[in-house]
């Protein structure tokens, strides 16, 4: 079949984006997976689809597929991509819209200056619903019940880090590093996403503190490795930082892509995500 699409990144964190609202699609993982591919398909770290939505307060659904197939519950960044797409495309007249995700209901807003902010709901800390098995694990230190002591396995040496544990929808690790620059996210990143303590996988964040209210951050990604973005990454990041004490909301986000800004007004509030939404290029792929 033919398929149309549309290239799109937030923050330098790339999507193909379908609509499957006025075009039939039935993918098997193989085939997104072929899609995301870099060399063989479009390429993308991950693939949003838009579908309409069988909840009365909702205006669409929202389906997204890591670069390696696999469907996901939440992504920040392509919220704001799909909010502007189906503005552009003239699926809606409106500049607030509900969308259902596997993980709930969020809602973009277009802003004035072409960025969209995204009420991402409200971070869970239950490990149960993270999820992350706390079986084993040594003492959590004092201060944060959201801190949690991982043991990382490389070349036979044994190094535990200390991350917050958190979920936006999906499930997050974050940690405060002294350099975002010299952090070993390519050596560390794949252990803690495989961790034998995440049974669904985790992304893996990296914070540095620049001030109290601005991080730099690195995101390796589930099912997508390191990206030059990710939203639910800043969101969970900045979350656990105002958590451990050590921010102040709102937070400006310097990701490698680009710069998102985060506020939060602490436990039980929802996460407001802010950032841009590009259209890069419209295309058409036989699949
Ligand atoms: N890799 C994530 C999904 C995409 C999240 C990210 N691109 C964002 O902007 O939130 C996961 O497997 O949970």
């Amino acid at each position: 079949m033919k398929l149309k699409f549309t290239k799109m990144h937030g923050a330098g964190n790339d999507f193909v984006v379908i609509d499957a609202i006025n075009q039939q699609i039935d993918f098997t993982t193989a085939q997104w997976k072929a899609l995301a591919d870099r060399r063989f398909g479009v390429g993308a770290d991950q693939l949003l689809v838009v579908e309409k939505s069988t909840n009365p307060s909702c205006d669409f659904r929202y389906r997204i597929f890591n670069n390696d197939g696999g469907e996901v519950e939440q992504c920040g960044n392509g919220a704001r991509a799909f909010a502007k797409f189906v503005a552009e495309k003239g699926l809606t007249e409106r500049r607030s819209i509900a969308v259902e995700t596997m993980s709930g209901i969020i809602a973009p807003r277009l802003e004035e200056d072409g960025s969209v902010t995204v009420d991402m709901g409200a971070p869970i800390f239950d490990t149960a619903l993270v999820p992350f098995d706390t079986e084993g694990l040594a003492g959590q230190p004092e201060g944060d019940d959201t801190l949690w002591p991982l043991v990382l396995e490389l070349a036979g040496e044994k190094e535990t880090v200390l991350v917050s544990v958190l979920s936006m929808g999906n499930p997050h690790a974050v940690q405060v590093v002294p350099d975002v620059d010299t952090a070993p996210v390519e050596l560390t990143g794949p252990l803690i996403e495989h961790h034998a303590h995440f049974p669904k996988r985790v992304n893996a964040g990296f914070m540095q503190l620049v001030n109290r209210q601005h991080i730099k951050l690195r995101v390796f990604e589930r099912g997508a490795g390191e990206t030059l973005a990710c939203g639910t990454g800043a969101c969970a990041a900045v979350v656990a930082g105002i958590r451990r004490g050590l921010l102040d909301s709102p937070v400006r986000v310097d990701a490698r892509g680009g710069e998102l800004s985060i506020a939060w007004a602490g436990d039980g509030e929802p996460v407001y995500l802010t950032g841009p939404a590009v259209t890069v290029f419209e295309g058409e792929i036989t699949v």
